[in-house]
């Protein structure tokens, strides 16, 4: 109906304009951080920054304004860093609600008709919910998202429980919290006297102010203490899978002087046979990476038959084998090498082999392990016709091929 028709004055068609405003001027003692939290990096991003990029995103936020502490500008100015559309930050006060108040104060300048009210401390808010904030909210109607809660209440007094509270009328309350904006403002004068309304629609109640409950967002945790931001960096890392690998290898012993035991030439009475260098431990080595990959074996990769690896260097499989790991986007976590012979003794190579494999692997020292043992004279080792070798890989990939 338009005015014409039934004598009602017509209703603006444009679309409300939206501000947002991000309280950040708390000093996140709970977080222990040593800096205020919304400044900590989380996921390799600022709290703060990772907050302003979800408004940003959002198609209906018209105005975007931070209140921080006078002391954080210059942490401010790194987190914004490049960030376009954000207003000059506005001076807080020492209590979330005088912060609220003085950040509405400055937005007046803006002309918004609804104020969505967020802590910097809640990262995780999601471009659906500010929009169903947005669209919750009109001249009469402020909206703050809830959760219904999975614990039961108590009322406790001196560490004793006194009594139950009937949780299902009870809901846990998030943000952005979500105001026409003179009603909010006002409400947030006439409170400015209070200092116990630890959110925005408890003084929009406190001036009865009609607030709905809309569905919030579980994800939207408020990053409050230790505890929070290491559950949400754990929440961020890339997934990752383990997988193990194992390599066996043998070769015979033929006339020579030296032998290859995982890339060091050590002097010895006989030589080992083979189509390459004949480098046992490399080749159980490489065998294992490849099991843990699920990429078959050294013999599929490097036949024996191809003359091209006739008297090659084993660092060749070896490398091929880390190659594709990286290719993956995967990474080697530990081996452990066991090479089984009477002699030569590994014992005095031990500490030049470890240095060698973290050399080819390009993984640390402490990531590898090199034991060797005799087979007590027993079997082709213990008669001295070759060394055998075994391998043990673990290596963690990107995501999870089950999932
Ligand atoms: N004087 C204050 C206090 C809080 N906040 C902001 O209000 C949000 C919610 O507050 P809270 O999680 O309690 O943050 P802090 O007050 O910083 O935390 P703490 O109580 O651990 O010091 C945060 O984004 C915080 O920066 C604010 O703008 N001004
Ligand atoms: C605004 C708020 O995040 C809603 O849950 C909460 O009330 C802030 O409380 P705090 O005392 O500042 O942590």
């Amino acid at each position: 109906m338009n005015g014409e028709e039934g004598n009602v004055a017509p209703r603006s068609s444009a679309r409300p304009r939206y501000a947002a405003l991000i309280v950040a001027a708390g000093r996140g003692h709970r977080s222990g951080l040593g800096l205020p939290k919304q400044y900590a990096q989380i996921g390799g991003m600022a709290v703060l920054r990772r907050t302003l990029l979800a408004f940003q995103e959002a198609d209906e936020i018209d105005v975007i304004r931070c209140v921080i502490h006078p002391d954080d500008r210059a942490l401010y100015d790194e987190a914004v860093a490049g960030l376009s559309g954000i207003g000059e930050p506005i001076a807080g006060g020492a209590t979330r609600q005088i912060s609220v108040r003085l950040g509405l104060e400055a937005l007046s300048d803006e002309h918004p008709d609804i104020v969505l009210i967020h802590d910097a401390a809640r990262a995780f808010v999601s471009r659906e919910l500010i929009t169903r904030m947005a669209a919750a909210t009109d001249e009469e109607n402020g909206a703050v998202p809830t959760l219904a809660l999975s614990d039961s209440l108590k009322h406790v007094e001196n560490d004793a429980v006194v009594g139950t509270i009937d949780r299902s009328t009870c809901r846990a309350v998030q943000t952005p919290q979500t105001f026409p904006f003179q009603a909010i403002l006002d409400a947030h004068r006439a409170a400015a006297e209070r200092d116990d309304l630890t959110d925005d629609a408890a003084v929009a109640e406190a001036a009865g102010l009609h607030v709905r409950s809309v569905e919030g967002d579980e994800r939207n945790i408020k990053l409050t203490t230790s505890e929070d931001f290491a559950r949400a960096a754990a929440h961020l890392a890339p997934a990752r899978e383990y997988r193990a690998g194992q390599g066996f290898d043998v070769h015979a012993f033929c006339p020579g002087d030296h032998v290859f035991l995982c890339g060091v030439k050590i002097d010895h009475d006989m030589a080992l046979e083979g189509h390459s260098d004949a480098d046992v431990g490399l080749h159980a080595l490489t065998d294992a990476i490849y099991g843990a990959i699920g990429e078959g074996d050294i013999g599929q990769h490097f036949p024996p038959s191809d003359p091209q690896w006739k008297g090659a260097d084993s660092e060749i499989f070896l490398k091929d084998a880390v190659e594709r790991v990286a290719a993956r986007g995967g990474a080697i976590v530990n081996v452990d090498v066991t090479l089984i012979c009477e002699a030569p003794k590994v014992g005095p190579h031990r500490e030049a082999i470890s240095e060698r494999l973290s050399e080819m692997l390009g993984i640390a020292r402490h990531r590898i392990n090199v034991k060797a043992t005799t087979s007590e004279k027993l079997g082709f080792t213990g008669r001295r016709e070759g060394i055998a070798a075994l391998a043990a890989v673990s290596v963690a990939l990107p995501g999870d091929d089950n999932a």
